[in-house]
């Protein structure tokens, strides 16, 4: 037995008062009472929370009661009639502040209230502090066409890539297709928009084409909010990377198409790299300043102009401006390369690949400031395949085949956040995720399509100048 007993760690106070309380004896009939009266207080805090159900039901109680039921179905009658009147005027608003806003109530009274304390224990949601459970509280559900989407208070130690991660799982739990989570203008809620249908599901037609480009924000395809998708190039360089058929030849063709009417003007010069044989690409050689395919050398050598005049423009603005404008003299030049790895990767002959790689990290850690842009395309986006990943500030994540290529591609937790490339499914090529300047959460999108012939009649419309060396070359 020690001696001394020494406890490390600050001492309790002794309480200076001890109150020991009384024991009340309460009869039967007192405790019935204050039951009874608990009951009618939660009755009315009921009625009072769902004034839309028992404001209605209460009506028709007294309409019942006054006038008896013949008047009763009327007004009921009146009041459909009312509904189906204002929903042949203006559906837009019957749906908007009518049709959603019932559902919604409905939906958040059936689906979502009745379940969500026993979800969110089992999502991993809830906490339990000092012997009692918390769970984050409900505050509001919207539905529209597409889906619900649910606003919640997030509990202290929450963060939206919390319920970024659980959302997959919430969408189970409430029996939904998707879920997604993302950060609103306050820090303590999160919004979790679960999909019913897929307003991505059908096919975009192609853009109607602007006759000068505007390179803050080329329109590319549709937003899931049903807004179009635009894309800043000024400035950038653009990377798509997508598994076998997802679609990585739509992205390129729409970006192609956003700035026909430049190629048209003279305004841009699209220089297209098609490794694989100018399948891809072919179809649309009267754009093209420059095609090169297949011959790994004759792409070098075209690589190496494409730095040659990068540089050569970089002396002229040396000091006369900071951002190149482009201008017919000085036009935007824009590489378009479909199958990046078999250029960076896949070529035996290493001097060629060595010139390549060289010619591709001089571009894209130059060229953007004097108008020279790559987008470029890639199956596989691991770093041994494309060390320049990084060198490219835009990047899209169409359907890829396994979930760490996500952050490869969106940057680190992006899958997190919701960037589900891996569950695109195979039957909706041309789908793909996206990050938006100033929006934490990746944005899913849909790339419009265009056909064989789509791509033909926009190089009989919008023809370069000077096509007619590619269209002999291409023919060959
Ligand atoms: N945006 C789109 N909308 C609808 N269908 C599309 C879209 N993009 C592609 N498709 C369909 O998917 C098929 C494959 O597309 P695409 O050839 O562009 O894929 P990819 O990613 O380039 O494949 P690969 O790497 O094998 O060349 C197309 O033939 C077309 O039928």
């Amino acid at each position: 037995m020690p001696l001394i007993n020494i406890i490390p760690g600050d001492k309790i106070p002794v309480a200076p008062m001890n109150v020991r309380l009384p024991a009340w004896r309460v009869p039967g009939w007192l405790l019935v009472f204050w039951w009874l009266a608990r009951g009618l207080f939660r009755l009315i805090v009921l009625a009072v929370r769902y004034w839309w159900l028992s404001l209605p039901a209460g009506l028709a109680l007294w309409v019942r009661a006054e006038f008896g039921g013949l008047v009763l179905a009327g007004v009921v009658t009146t009041v459909a009639a009312g509904c189906l009147g204002w929903w042949r005027w203006h559906p837009v608003s019957w749906l908007r502040f009518g049709w959603y806003p019932l559902v919604a109530r409905i939906r958040a009274l059936v689906v979502y209230r009745p379940r969500w304390a026993s979800v969110m224990a089992t999502c991993g949601l809830a906490t339990v502090f000092g012997g009692d459970r918390y769970v984050p509280r409900l505050l509001r559900v919207r539905c529209d066409w597409w889906g619900d989407e649910l606003t919640v208070r997030m509990l202290p130690g929450q963060i939206p890539d919390d319920w970024g991660q659980a959302a997959e799982r919430l969408a189970y739990a409430f029996r939904q297709h998707t879920g997604q989570a993302r950060s609103t203008g306050r820090p303590d809620r999160v919004v979790v928009r679960f999909m019913r249908r897929d307003p991505l599901a059908g096919v975009v037609a192609p853009l109607p084409v602007a006759d000068t480009p505007d390179l803050g924000g080329l329109p590319l395809g549709v937003r899931e909010d049903g807004e179009p998708y635009r894309l800043r190039l000024a400035g950038s360089h653009v990377l798509i990377a997508g598994a076998t058929g997802a679609g990585k030849g739509s992205v390129l063709w729409s970006l192609i198409r956003s700035l026909a009417g430049g190629v048209r003007s003279g305004l841009v010069e699209v220089w297209a790299f098609d490794p694989k044989g100018g399948m891809e690409l072919a179809a649309g050689v009267p754009l093209f300043a420059r095609f090169a395919y297949d011959d790994p050398d004759g792409m070098a050598g075209v690589l190496d102009e494409a730095v040659k005049r990068m540089r050569l423009r970089a002396s002229r603005l040396r000091g006369v401006t900071r951002q190149h404008v482009p201008t017919v003299e000085e036009p935007l030049l824009v590489l378009v390369i479909d199958e990046l790895a078999a250029l960076t990767a896949y070529i035996t002959d290493r001097k060629v690949r060595d010139r390549i790689k060289e010619s591709l990290g001089l571009l894209l850690s130059q060229g953007r400031a004097v108008g020279v842009h790559v987008i470029a395309a890639l199956q596989d986006p691991r770093k041994d395949v494309l060390p320049f990943r990084d060198l490219f500030p835009t990047r899209i994540g169409l359907r890829l085949t396994e979930p760490e290529q996500v952050d490869m591609v969106l940057g680190d937790a992006a899958r997190d956040r919701g960037a589900l490339c891996d569950r695109i499914p195979e039957t909706s090529p041309g789908v793909g995720f996206v990050v938006l300047d100033g929006v934490r959460e990746p944005v899913r999108v849909r790339f419009a399509y265009l056909t064989d012939d789509d791509i033909r009649s926009l190089g009989r419309t919008y023809r370069h100048l000077d096509h007619t060396a590619n269209e002999k070359e291409a023919t060959a």
